[in-house]
C-alpha cells in the first residue's frame, strides 16, 4: 500500500497542542550529567504532558536546545520504531517491555527523524550520550499521547469514517468479517483491520498485530479516508485498549462477543482483562455498544454500563428462551427463531420495538449464529433500518463471508476442517459445532502455544478428550519453550477423563496432520485446531513456514493418490 504522507506540522505547534516541554541540550562542558526533565522548564517534569509553561518556547531557540534545536523543525508523522523512520518523523521513544525506545533514538535520527519525544527515563538515557542534534520533547507518559499525536498529524482521519469496533476473547475476527460483509451488502465501501486481514477499500495490507500500534493505525485510517472508504471495521484487542493504541478514536458502534480467561500473562487477573475490554464501552470510546449477554461477563458489562451511562449500551441475546439469566438481562435484541440450514443457521433477530431481520449464516456452529446476530445488531445500532438490511442480506446470501482458517472445511469425505480454536472455550465450541455432523469418529488435532497462558494447556486436553473420539496432541507454536514440555502439559489434561477416547502424541505438526488425514475413514470428521490462517511456526526459537491448510491439502492429495493407510 502506498503510505499516505501526513501533512508537515511545525514541532512547536505540536508541542503547544499537546503541552510538551523540551529537553535542553547539556550546556557545553557539562559532561554527561543527566538532563532530567525537571531541568527543561521550571516546574517540570510536573509540567510534562500538561500545558506548556507560559512563555516557555516549546522548542527553545539558542544553543541550549537538545542537539541542534536552534530552529523549529517540521515533522511529518510519528513512529515509535526506528525501523519505520523514512525521514522527517517525530521519533517517540518510550519504555517497552524489553527495552527503552531511547536506545534507538540515535538510529532514528540517523535515518532521518526530525525530532524525538521521550519520557524522563528516556531523557536520562539520552543525556548520558552524545547530543542527538535534533529537538527532544518530554512527556510523562508517551504511549498515552501517541495515538492522539498520530491522529493530529494525520488530520484525525477517524472522525470522517463510520467506525465499528469488536472486542471479546473469541469471535472478533469472524464477527469483523461478518460485519464487513454486511456493510458491503449495503453498498458501503469498507476498510478492515484485524488479525487475519487489513484491507483499505479493495487493497489488502499484511496484518501484523490484531490492533496496530497507534502511528500505524492512524496511517491506515488516513489511507482509508483517501480511498473514499465509508466504514471502518476493526478488532480491538485487550492489549490495545490497555496500551492506548486506539486513542483518540470514538467508535460509532462497539460490539462485545464473550470473555473467558486469556492473556493473563499480560493482564495479570481476569478482572484486569475484563476492565480492559469494558473500557471500549465507555462513552469516551464508543457512542453505542452492543453486548452479547449469553455470556456472563457480557451480562456484567451490560449491567455496569446501564448503571454508569444508561441507554448507551444495548444487549443482544441468542438463548433468551433457553436461559433465564439471559432473559433477565432484558436485551434489546433477541434471536427468536434459529434452525439449521445447509452448513449453518437461518435465524430471526427481533428488536424490542417489534422490528425484525430474517437472515442466515452459512458458517457452522452455535457460536457463529451468535457472531452473525452481533454483526447484524451492530449495523442496526448504527441506524440502518431492519427492512433495508434484510433485503441487502438476502441479495448477499446472508451473513456468510469466507473467513480464512475459521471453521474452514477443506474436504467432505472425510470431513476435514481447519479452525483457529486456540483456547479452552474456542476448542470446546468448535468441537460442539462439528460433533452433530459427524457420522463416524471425531478426530481432534491440536497443541498449545508456548510462552503464554500455561493454565489453558491441561484444560484444552480435557475438553478435547471429553468431546472427541480420537485426540492427537501435537505442536502448535512453541516459540522458545521446550515443545515436549508443552505437549506433556496438554496431555496431563487427557488422562483419566474418558476411557474410550484414543489419545496420541505426534510431535511434528505436519506429520500429525498427514497421519490423521491419511488414516481417517470416509465418515470421520477431522478437526485441525489452533492455528487457522497462520503460516509461521516457531520451534526452539526458529521460525519456519507451516500452514495447516496446505498440509491438509497435501495430505488429501496423497490420499486421493492412493496412499491411504
Ligand atoms: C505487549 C505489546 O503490545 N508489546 C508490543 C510492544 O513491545 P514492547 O513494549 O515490549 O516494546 P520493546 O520491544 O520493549 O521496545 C520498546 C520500544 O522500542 C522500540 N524499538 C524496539 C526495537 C527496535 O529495534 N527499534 C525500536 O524502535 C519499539 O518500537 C518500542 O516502542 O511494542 C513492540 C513494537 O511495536 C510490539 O512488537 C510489541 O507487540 C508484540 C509483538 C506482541 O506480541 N504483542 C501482542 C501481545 C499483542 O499486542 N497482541 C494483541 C492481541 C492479540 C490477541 O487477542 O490474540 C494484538 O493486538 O495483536
Ligand atoms: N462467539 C464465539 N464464541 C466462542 N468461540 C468462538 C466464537 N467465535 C469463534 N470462536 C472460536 O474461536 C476461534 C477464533 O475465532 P476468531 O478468530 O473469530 O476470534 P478472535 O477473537 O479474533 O481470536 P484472536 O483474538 O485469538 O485472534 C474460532 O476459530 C472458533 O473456534
Amino acid at each position: 500500500m502506498r503510505p499516505v504522507a501526513p501533512a508537515p506540522h511545525s514541532l512547536s505547534e505540536v508541542a503547544a497542542a499537546f503541552g510538551l516541554v523540551s529537553v535542553p541540550e547539556r550546556s557545553a562542558g557539562a559532561g554527561s550529567a543527566a538532563v532530567p526533565g525537571s531541568t527543561a522548564v521550571p516546574g517540570s517534569p510536573a509540567g510534562a504532558g500538561r500545558p506548556a509553561v507560559p512563555g516557555s518556547p516549546a522548542v527553545p531557540g539558542g544553543s541550549t536546545g537538545a542537539g541542534s534545536a536552534d530552529t523549529d523543525v517540521q515533522v511529518r508523522g510519528v513512529t515509535a520504531d526506528n525501523r519505520q523512520v523514512r525521514g522527517g518523523e517525530l521519533f517517540a521513544a518510550h519504555t517497552g517491555g524489553h527495552v527503552h525506545g531511547a536506545r534507538f533514538a540515535r538510529a532514528a535520527v540517523d535515518a532521518g527523524a526530525a525530532a524525538v519525544l521521550t519520557d524522563p527515563a528516556g531523557a536520562d538515557l539520552l543525556a548520558a550520550d552524545e547530543p542527538l542534534g535534533v529537538p527532544v520533547l518530554l512527556a510523562d507518559d508517551v504511549p498515552a499521547l501517541l495515538g492522539s499525536l498520530a491522529a493530529h498529524l494525520y488530520g484525525t482521519p477517524g472522525e470522517t469514517l463510520g467506525t465499528f469496533a469488536l472486542t471479546g476473547t473469541n469471535g472478533k475476527t469472524t464477527t469483523a468479517f461478518m460485519l464487513d460483509h454486511t456493510l458491503r451488502a449495503l453498498g458501503r465501501r469498507t476498510g478492515l483491520i484485524g488479525t487475519v486481514e487489513v484491507r483499505v477499500g479493495e487493497r489488502a495490507v499484511p496484518a501484523t498485530l490484531t490492533t496496530p500500534q497507534p502511528a500505524e493505525l492512524q496511517a491506515l485510517l488516513a489511507a482509508m479516508v483517501e480511498d473514499d472508504v465509508d466504514d471502518l471495521v476493526m478488532e480491538v484487542s485487550s492489549h490495545a485498549l490497555a496500551l492506548h493504541r486506539v486513542d483518540p478514536l470514538v467508535y460509532d458502534v462497539a460490539g462485545f462477543t464473550n470473555l473467558t480467561p486469556e492473556h493473563l500473562d499480560f493482564h495479570g487477573t481476569v478482572e484486569e482483562y475484563f476492565a480492559a475490554k469494558a473500557s471500549l464501552f465507555a462513552p469516551a470510546r464508543s457512542r453505542r455498544g452492543v453486548v452479547l449477554v449469553d455470556d456472563p461477563w457480557g451480562r456484567r458489562l451490560l449491567s455496569e454500563c446501564r448503571s454508569a451511562h444508561p441507554g448507551q449500551v444495548l444487549g443482544l441475546a441468542v438463548r433468551a428462551d433457553a436461559d433465564a439469566d439471559v432473559a433477565d438481562a432484558d436485551p434489546e435484541w433477541r434471536v427468536v427463531e434459529a434452525r439449521p440450514e445447509g452448513t449453518g443457521t437461518a435465524f430471526t433477530l427481533a428488536r424490542r420495538d417489534g422490528s425484525a431481520v430474517r437472515t442466515r449464516t452459512a458458517l457452522p456452529g452455535h457460536f457463529n449464529l451468535a457472531n452473525a446476530a452481533l454483526a447484524v445488531a451492530m449495523v442496526l445500532a448504527s441506524g440502518v433500518d431492519a427492512a433495508t438490511l434484510e433485503t441487502a442480506l438476502d441479495a448477499a446470501g446472508g451473513v456468510s463471508p469466507q473467513v480464512p482458517g475459521r471453521m474452514e472445511q477443506l474436504a467432505e469425505h472425510p470431513r476435514v476442517i481447519v479452525d483457529f480454536a486456540h483456547n479452552t472455550d474456542a476448542l470446546a465450541q468448535a468441537i460442539a459445532a462439528v460433533r452433530p455432523g459427524t457420522v463416524g469418529r471425531l478426530v481432534v488435532l491440536f497443541g498449545a502455544a508456548g510462552e503464554r497462558d500455561r493454565v489453558k494447556r491441561p484444560e484444552m486436553g480435557r475438553v478435547a478428550v471429553e468431546g472427541a473420539d480420537v485426540v492427537v496432541v501435537t505442536d502448535d507454536d512453541p516459540h522458545d519453550e521446550p515443545a515436549g514440555q508443552i505437549r506433556a502439559e496438554v496431555l496431563a489434561g487427557t488422562t483419566g477423563a474418558v476411557p474410550d477416547t484414543t489419545v496420541r502424541e505426534i510431535a511434528d505438526r505436519a506429520e500429525a496432520i498427514r497421519t490423521v488425514v491419511l488414516e481417517a475413514d470416509e465418515n470421520d470428521t477431522v478437526l485441525v485446531a489452533g492455528r487457522g490462517h497462520e503460516t509461521v511456526q516457531e520451534v526452539a526459537g526458529v521460525a519456519h513456514h507451516l500452514d495447516d491448510r496446505e498440509e491438509v491439502r497435501a495430505a488429501l492429495a496423497a490420499r486421493a493418490g492412493g496412499q491411504r493407510r
